[in-house]
């Protein structure tokens, strides 16, 4: 009993650990790879077409079986208890397959008809809350060959909803979307969240990890990189000094003098590496007294450099400044700074 409800509740919903994949022809895939996904999360699995994503979700799901290494599924080891687990998890891999010539309504239908465990008497209901959910309730009449690709996408997601699931697990769910398809399935995916769904989803998109997930993993050719909440992976990167002038050559050649690294002069625009944490004001704090903490040193003269103070010796020194600030760290630079390459994916 006390199994059985530990697992029904387990607070990690994926775990994977050493999770192993290489092709018959050799080819690594996937490497080692431990994963946490926390019940509750929007979980966006991320990294450059090829990272070994697709990979992972099918060895999740027990579609394909890891070289080594083992996965859990809401605590449940898989894939041996697939038949257990697998009812409570919906997922969307690789587009629904749907036929064009039924309507969307009578595609739901079929799919629900193929679940045993689905009561007939209450199909048709079934049916109705899958299609109202997604949005697609006005449209379900239609054939879905006359759908969009967000259209069939959403059907595809009903379909993995007409049964109450735990976790959603959705392989790249907005390729090949456009803007207002992948804003609807964003949308979708928050209120799937917010009902308290786990999503897992996978993205090549930085962007839309950050619009959606609280938390990610990074895969870079078939090793995790790092995982943890969004916020702390950006927090992780501290962003660049910006300043906006026209006087541009005296800003940067002030900017050095205070410690700024790889200052970068654009039109009406100087950019940097702060040399160390800024402290928040009224934190005069020891920490960065100079010497040894080298790039950590700040200004010259050994004290920590203060945004204001470098800011008012712009202004003193006659650089007109139109803007100033710290920008934020993205994604994208967490991702840049912990491999060291650029996130270059083709679409
Ligand atoms: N069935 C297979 N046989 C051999 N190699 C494969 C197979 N499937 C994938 N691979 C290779 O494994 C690596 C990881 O592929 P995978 O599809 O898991 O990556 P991905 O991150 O999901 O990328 P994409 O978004 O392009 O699908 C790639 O180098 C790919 O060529």
């Amino acid at each position: 009993m006390a199994d059985a409800a530990g697992a029904a509740e387990a607070a990690t919903v994926v775990e994977t650990t050493g999770l192993t994949k290489r092709y018959r022809g050799g080819q690594l895939a996937v490497d080692g790879l431990d994963l946490a996904v926390p019940r509750g999360s929007v979980f966006g699995f991320l990294g450059p077409n090829g990272s070994g994503k697709t990979t992972t979700i099918r060895m999740l799901l027990g579609l394909i079986e890891p070289t080594r290494g083992t996965a859990r599924l809401l605590g449940e080891p898989m894939p041996s208890a697939a038949r257990r687990v697998l009812p409570r998890v919906g997922a969307l891999i690789e587009g629904p397959a749907l036929y064009g010539f039924l309507s969307g309504r009578d595609n739901l239908l079929r799919y629900d008809a193929a679940d045993p465990d689905a009561d007939p008497r209450t199909r048709s209901a079934r049916v109705g809350e899958a299609l109202e959910r997604v949005g697609l309730a006005a449209a379900a009449g239609k054939k879905a060959r006359a759908y969009s690709l967000g259209m069939k996408q959403r059907l595809g997601l009903a379909a993995a909803l007409l049964q109450p699931r735990e976790l959603l697990v959705l392989d790249e769910p907005t390729n090949g979307l456009d803007p207002q398809g992948m804003r609807e399935i964003r949308a979708l995916v928050r209120e799937l969240a917010a009902d308290g769904i786990t999503v897992f989803l996978s993205s090549h998109l930085l962007d839309e990890i950050e619009q959606v997930c609280t938390h990610t993993a990074v895969m870079h050719r078939g090793r995790l990189v790092t995982q943890g909440t969004v916020a702390e992976m950006s927090a992780g990167v501290r962003g660049r000094l910006a300043v906006g002038t026209p006087d541009t050559a005296e800003a940067a050649r002030l900017l050095k003098e205070h410690g700024v690294t790889d200052v970068t002069v654009e039109e009406n625009r100087v950019t940097g590496e702060l040399p160390a944490p800024v402290p928040a004001p009224g934190h005069g704090n020891a920490g960065a007294d100079g010497a040894a903490a080298g790039a950590g040193a700040g200004a010259p003269d050994g004290d920590p450099l203060d945004l204001a103070d470098l800011n008012a010796a712009l202004v003193r020194a006659g650089v007109r400044v139109r803007a100033f600030g710290q920008e934020n760290a993205s994604l994208e630079d967490a991702f840049v700074a912990l491999t060291g390459e650029g996130f270059d994916v083709a679409g």
